[in-house]
């Protein structure tokens, strides 16, 4: 018994599988092929699409939606945050809600691990395949109405401290590459903390929740966060829970070099950097983030160009075959 012995999926359905096979540093290449395997073994007909550089997915995803059936046929995401973003965000232009299946083989996978994805792709494809009702899954849309900027997130949007260490790694590719081999995702982005550290630039932040307006100064890092983790496997806003009708902003003020160390033991330890002075976290259904100045931001893991930002976030879904 494999997992896969049951025959109950439709026999009709065909899939079609968007693929990064360069994610997870060739994780998504390794799965692709076992499930091109599994699927040809149970007779499933698909269809392979593979992402050739940055940000295919959202083109490709329309083409896919514009030439499959939709009553009989799915999709099926192979690889890591980065492209299951982008497909959903390539939807979200279209505001077509099909679901997806999603297969993780990034290197961070924080949006796997916030709704509990098996960590066994053998798992996770027999549940796709035998799936009857697809599940609601909350993300965020952001926008900012000046800079014509618009979005969706599924992890996190972070402005400040967070953006310039995704500044700092993309800038560092190969040893992105060789650490996540080893499987030392968090190590990567505590590699570069450091670096950030020193290039860092602090900022005021005016944050409003559900109509409350509050401002902060010397601000580190302001993000609106979706689930708890960020950079493959931080836990940093351990409060904030999927799918539970509820987006948090979280605002780190700026501290020492000893006092940033001090925090994130508590972040990879304990959680209780949550009560530290440093560390403030409010929740609500709408938000806004307001900064005072262009600063570095990502989302999703994802640089966006460093501007003003005045963004506000509103809670979103799609629909994923779990
Ligand atoms: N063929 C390609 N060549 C270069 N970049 C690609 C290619 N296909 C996809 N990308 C880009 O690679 C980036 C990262 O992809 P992805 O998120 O799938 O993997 P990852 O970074 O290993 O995982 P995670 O985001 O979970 O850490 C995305 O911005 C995506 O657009």
């Amino acid at each position: 018994m494999n997992g896969y012995d049951t025959k109950e999926y439709k026999m009709t359905t065909r899939y079609h599988i968007i693929a990064n096979l360069h994610s997870g540093s060739g994780k998504g290449k390794k799965v692709v092929l076992d499930v091109h395997k599994k699927l040809n073994e149970k007779k499933i007909p698909f269809l392979l699409y593979q992402t050739e550089y940055r940000k295919h997915a959202i083109t490709l995803i329309q083409k896919v939606i514009a030439n499959m059936n939709l009553e009989t046929d799915r999709i099926l995401v192979i690889g890591g945050d980065g492209t299951l973003h982008e497909v959903i965000a390539g939807m979200s232009l279209l505001e077509k809600k099909i679901p997806v299946g999603y297969l993780p083989a990034g290197t961070g996978n924080d949006f796997a691990r916030a709704i509990d994805l098996p960590t066994s792709y053998h798992k996770g494809l027999a549940n796709i395949l035998h799936a009857e009702e697809p599940q609601i899954m909350e993300c965020f849309l952001y926008e900012d109405a000046e800079l014509k900027t618009i979005g969706v997130g599924l992890n996190s949007l972070g402005m400040g401290f967070d953006g310039k260490i995704i500044e700092i790694l993309d800038n560092k590719h190969t040893k992105r590459n060789i650490l996540s081999a080893v499987r030392l995702e968090k190590l990567i982005y505590l590699n570069s903390i450091a670096d950030a550290f020193k290039k860092r630039k602090t900022f005021e932040v005016e944050v409003t929740v559900d109509n409350k307006t509050s401002t902060y100064s010397d601000v580190l890092i302001a993000g609106a966060m979706n689930h708890p983790y960020f950079g493959g496997g931080i836990k940093i806003d351990p409060e904030s829970n999927p799918n539970t009708s509820e987006l948090a902003i979280m605002i780190i003020k700026n501290l020492s070099f000893p006092n940033l160390v001090r925090l994130l033991t508590k972040v990879l330890t304990s959680g209780k950097h949550i009560h530290s002075p440093y560390f403030e976290r409010l929740a609500g259904k709408e938000l806004e983030i307001k900064v005072s100045e262009p600063v570095p931001t990502q989302v999703d893991g994802e640089l966006l160009p460093e501007e003003q930002y005045h963004f506000h976030f509103k809670l979103s879904a799609f629909l994923l075959w779990k």
